[in-house]
């Protein structure tokens, strides 16, 4: 019986690439560059705007009341909570909010947006939660993970307030509720279908991995 474990492991290299990237790896540490994060909050605020988008689609897509319900809560907790979240964070390392508005998107940026509602587009919602679940699980795993290590540093890193975020309850039970719905909608599919699944699941993970890469070219 295939699960979201199932697209992981048959990605596991793709995975590890993403969770374990330099710049995880520098952030926990506390040795990244500031220009470095900066450059990634700007490119976040960006990509939190086309996810607004695919929970929208995600809305579009459903087939009943119980499904437009989970995209509406999850369209509405990024509109209301964490786009603010996140400008008054971008605020904190002094980048004001008009900066944010008309900044041009980078490669990487679009690449992944642009991917994710494409599959959604011409796919189905679990197509686009397959997509978008390197993304939400693999936030709160890289978080938890980094916490894990021995490298973590906790006293005096910048960082700390970003890991804490994704290892925070709150993230952790919506990671969770997730997993529990890609666990619920993989195990009724054939091989046929999962492996098409995990296809898509690598290339996002490796789009995810990209993202970070740019944060360290500053492009
Ligand atoms: C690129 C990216 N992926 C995932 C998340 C988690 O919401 C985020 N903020 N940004």
């Amino acid at each position: 019986m295939s699960s979201f474990e199932t697209l992981k492991s048959r990605n596991a290299g793709e995975w590890q690439a993403y969770r374990e990237h330099d710049f995880v790896c520098r952030l926990g540490a506390g040795t990244l560059p500031e220009e470095a994060f900066r450059h990634y909050l700007k490119q976040d605020y960006l990509f939190l705007v086309q996810f607004a988008r695919a929970w929208g689609l995600a809305v579009y897509k459903s087939r009943d009341l119980d499904e437009i319900r989970q995209g509406l809560d999850s369209l509405k907790a990024i509109v209301d909570v964490e786009i603010g979240l996140h400008v008054g964070y971008c605020a904190e390392w002094g980048i004001p909010e008009n900066a944010l508005a008309d900044l041009p998107p980078s490669p990487a940026t679009l690449a992944y947006t642009d991917y994710v509602l494409e599959t959604g587009l011409h796919g189905d919602l679990l197509d686009l939660h397959v997509a978008l679940a390197p993304c939400i699980i693999g936030y709160g795993e890289i978080a938890l993970w980094l916490k894990a290590q021995p490298f973590l540093k906790t006293d005096g890193n910048p960082y700390t307030a970003w890991i804490e975020m994704y290892a925070s309850p709150d993230y952790q039970a919506l990671v969770q509720s997730e997993i529990d719905w890609l666990d619920g909608r993989l195990a009724r599919l054939d091989d046929a279908a999962v492996a098409r699944l995990c296809a898509i699941f690598g290339i996002a993970t490796r789009l995810e991995a990209d993202f970070w890469q740019m944060g360290l070219d500053l492009i």
